[in-house]
This record gives C-alpha cells, sequence and structure tokens, in this order.
C-alpha cells in the first residue's frame, strides 16, 4: 500500500467517510490529515480514525503528498488563493462540484496536478459511488493513488471526457436524494392512509434496501425484468405502475437529471 501523506481540506462529510474508508482499509491513520475550522468536527475526527487534524490549511497542505480539496464550491477559490504558497508538486483531488479543471490553475495563480472527483454521500457506509476524470497530463501513478482513495468507501467509474462529470452529478452525486424523496413521498402517502410514520418508513425503506440489493445481486437480469417479476398481470403493482407512467415519471427523471446537469454547467461559469 501506497505511503503517501493525505490532506483533507475543509474536512466535512464526505472526507470523513473517505477518512473512515481508508482507515478501515488498514491505511495507516499517521500518514493522514483534515483540516476545518470547526474545532468539534476535527475533534471527533481524530477520536474516531487517530489521524492528525488542525486549523491550518497551509501547512498540513505544505506536509503532503495529496491535497483533497473538500470545501463548498463557493469557498473553493479563496481556499486555492491561500493554499497556493504550499502547493508544488502535490497531487490535487478536488471532490468539488461544477468546478473544471482549468479553473483551479486560474485560482493556484500556476498549473498544478489535479484530478476532479464526484462522490456520493453513501460512502459514509463503504456504498459510495465516485466518477473520477483526470487529464491526459497526469500520470499512471497519480490516477491509482485517486482510484484507490475513493474505492475504499465504494465503487468508481473513470470518464474520458471532462463533460461527463457533470453526467456523474446527476446519476451519483445528486442521486441519493432522488430516492430519499422517493421513499418520503410513499411514507406520506402511506401516513394519509392512516399508517404511523414509523411503520410507513419500516416498510418503505426495507422495500427500497431489497430493491436495491436485488439490483446488485442480479446483473444478467434488466431492471425492466425485475420490475416485471414484481407486477402480476391485472395485479396491485400494474395499477400503480400504469399511474405513474401516465403520471410521466420517466420524461420527469429525464428532465430533473437535464436540471441538475445544466446547474453545474451554470456553477462551472459562475466560480
Ligand atoms: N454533500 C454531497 O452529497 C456531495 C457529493 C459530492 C460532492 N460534494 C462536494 O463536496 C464539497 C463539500 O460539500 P459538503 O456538502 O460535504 O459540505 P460540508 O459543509 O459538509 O463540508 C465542507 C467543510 O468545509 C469546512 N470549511 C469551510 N471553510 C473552510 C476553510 N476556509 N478551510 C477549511 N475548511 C473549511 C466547513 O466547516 C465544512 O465542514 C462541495 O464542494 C460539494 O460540491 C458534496
Ligand atoms: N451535493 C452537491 C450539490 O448538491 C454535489 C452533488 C451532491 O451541489
Amino acid at each position: 500500500m501506497t505511503k503517501a501523506k493525505i490532506c483533507f481540506i475543509g474536512a466535512g462529510n464526505m472526507p470523513r467517510a473517505i477518512i473512515g474508508g481508508l482507515v478501515a482499509s488498514g491505511y495507516d491513520p499517521q500518514l493522514i490529515h483534515a483540516t476545518n475550522p470547526s474545532a468539534p468536527k476535527l475533534d471527533a475526527m481524530r477520536a474516531d480514525f487517530g489521524i492528525h487534524t488542525s486549523h491550518d490549511n497551509l501547512a498540513a497542505a505544505r506536509d503532503a503528498d495529496v491535497v483533497v480539496l473538500s470545501v463548498k464550491p463557493q469557498l473553493m477559490e479563496a481556499v486555492c488563493r491561500e493554499l497556493s504558497p504550499a502547493i508544488d508538486k502535490q497531487l490535487l483531488i478536488t471532490i468539488a462540484a461544477g468546478i473544471p479543471e482549468r479553473r483551479y490553475h486560474d485560482y493556484f495563480g500556476k498549473q498544478v496536478k489535479l484530478i476532479r472527483t464526484m462522490p456520493n454521500t453513501p460512502m459514509l457506509l463503504g456504498l459510495g459511488m465516485t466518477g473520477l476524470y483526470a487529464p491526459a497530463k497526469i500520470g499512471e501513478a497519480d490516477r491509482a493513488l485517486a482510484g484507490m482513495l475513493m474505492q475504499s468507501c465504494g465503487d468508481i467509474l473513470w470518464v474520458e471526457k471532462e463533460e461527463d462529470i457533470n453526467k456523474v452529478i446527476a446519476l451519483a452525486g445528486s442521486s441519493p436524494a432522488y430516492f430519499f424523496l422517493f421513499v418520503e413521498a410513499m411514507v406520506e402517502a402511506g401516513m394519509a392512509l392512516n399508517m404511523t410514520e414509523e411503520a410507513a418508513r419500516h416498510l418503505a425503506q426495507q422495500a427500497a434496501v431489497g430493491a436495491a440489493a436485488m439490483m446488485k445481486a442480479n446483473p444478467e437480469q434488466s431492471l425492466a425484468q425485475l420490475r416485471e417479476a414484481v407486477t402480476s398481470k391485472g395485479g396491485t403493482t400494474a395499477q400503480a405502475i400504469a399511474t405513474f407512467e401516465q403520471g410521466g415519471l420517466r420524461p420527469l427523471v429525464k428532465q430533473a437529471m437535464g436540471n441538475c446537469i445544466k446547474r453545474a454547467e451554470e456553477m462551472a461559469n459562475t466560480f
């Protein structure tokens, strides 16, 4: 296993998941450093993982081989400008949505080695999905390092064109929220039928977990086949599915994902 020193600048939820995955996979916690202005967040990460923590972005980045940029897109420019004197040969990995690779060279005021990634929150449970994009000049060793980092808490998919990172956002980065919304709507419908919230959530959430596990366990079956196996001819499911289809679920999903991508493109012009 690599001995790279990795620092996470802006260690919120997502770095917490990646650090948890790394440490669980045997990565030496003494090689990991997290920064954040929030002392309680750092205390918790030190206690949980035995890593180094500090409020000093510059010192942490100076000492690292890999710097993971994890702040919100709105703060990225200011944080990169602050970090610039500490950045020389380090590999930079960003998890920020929207900001194109070329913009980071402007932020740092020099050419930097940067890989864009788009993870998602199920990384917290080791069930993440991360898309990665590296420009052609990034070498194999750096690609392998970024892949190892993200694979420690889920699956990864490399995309060849940077624009495809926005498709990763629509399909995986943002999509856990779509599933939560769907289950939320089911629970509300259950409550409207006089069920308790607890019972409705238990039923809907366990059905979601089971359906997700079936998709994963049966890659040879199409999603339509899995759906049809639940849908007895003339039965109850058929009525529900027909209602979704008539209500325009498929075009609505297409529209939502299109708008997600449009927002990422707008962010690329804003930050
Ligand atoms: N939340 C998601 O589902 C998700 C998924 C993929 C990518 N992302 C990306 O991850 C990044 C973080 O988003 P988040 O939702 O996890 O936010 P977050 O608020 O959990 O994490 C950002 C952290 O940065 C810290 N911070 C603020 N200013 C700082 C500074 N000057 N120096 C160091 N740390 C600073 C904050 O205290 C916070 O803990 C964003 O760029 C977002 O686009 C988020
Ligand atoms: N959360 C971030 C956003 O909503 C990026 C993907 C998931 O912008």
